[in-house]
């Protein structure tokens, strides 16, 4: 059964970003995830970088996208009641690939400096949600499993309307009442630790283009390289 929309309040701190610097934003970013262990700001991304990776996004041919699991490495599944958006990964292969890995480089560079979390790699795909898609509630990362420690989504829809859906909803707090309502407009970028917050995509009514991503401790050990996918 697909998650419904029900009585969505939208709450807490979301930060419209057009007036910031890119190191404000930084600053901001950083600020929010050790006060409330997640961030929103919408018009985050550089505006061309933004086109870019939605141009980039458009023009994947369709067979590079693939039905999205859930699981990790050896228990990967595929599992449409929970997941059922398309995912196509993203490398330095075009320019948008290089331009979006050097963002995410310089984000990660502030954040470790600031925030000391350790973040080692970064892996990101975009995702096409269709009309009728849609993400069941789920954490990114299990306590103890210490893989995925930070995530990241950015949205690449322009001129998204409310009637439109595929809200993300953020689940902030230990009732459910605590939840913040995200709705994937071009530009917004949301963070969150992966470990602690709970979160779904509501289904969506149009076309849901985004990238996700996750920031990735350093887990070599016993002979075994950091990261596999
Ligand atoms: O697209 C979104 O809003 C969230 C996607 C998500 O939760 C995921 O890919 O793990
Ligand atoms: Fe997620």
């Amino acid at each position: 059964m697909p998650p419904q929309p029900g009585h969505l309040i939208d709450a807490a701190p979301i930060t419209t970003a057009t007036s910031l610097d890119n190191l404000s934003l930084l600053e901001s970013i950083s600020n929010n995830l050790r006060e409330h262990g997640y961030s929103v700001h919408l018009n985050a991304l550089p505006h061309l970088l933004s086109h870019c990776l939605l141009n980039q996004a458009i023009a994947t041919p369709s067979k590079e996208f693939r039905p999205a699991s859930i699981g990790r490495r050896s228990k990967l599944s595929l599992q449409t009641d929970i997941r059922n958006d398309q995912i196509s990964w993203i490398n330095d292969s075009t320019v948008a690939g290089i331009a979006w890995i050097a963002w995410i480089a310089e984000l990660q560079s502030y954040l470790n400096a600031h925030l000391f979390l350790g973040l080692f790699s970064f892996e990101s795909h975009y995702a096409h949600y269709g009309p009728g898609c849609f993400y069941g509630r789920h954490q990114d990362a299990f306590h103890g499993d210490a893989n995925r420690v930070l995530s990241l989504i950015v949205y690449l829809n322009p001129e998204w309307q409310a009637g439109d859906a595929g809200e993300l909803v953020l689940y902030t707090g230990t009732s459910p009442e605590e939840r913040l309502v995200i709705h994937p407009q071009f530009g917004t970028l949301v963070m969150f630790l992966s470990e602690d917050i709970e979160h779904e995509v509501l289904v969506t009514n149009k076309d849901r283009r985004s990238i996700a991503g996750w920031f990735h401790l350093n887990q070599s050990h016993g002979g075994l390289i950091d990261p596999p996918s």
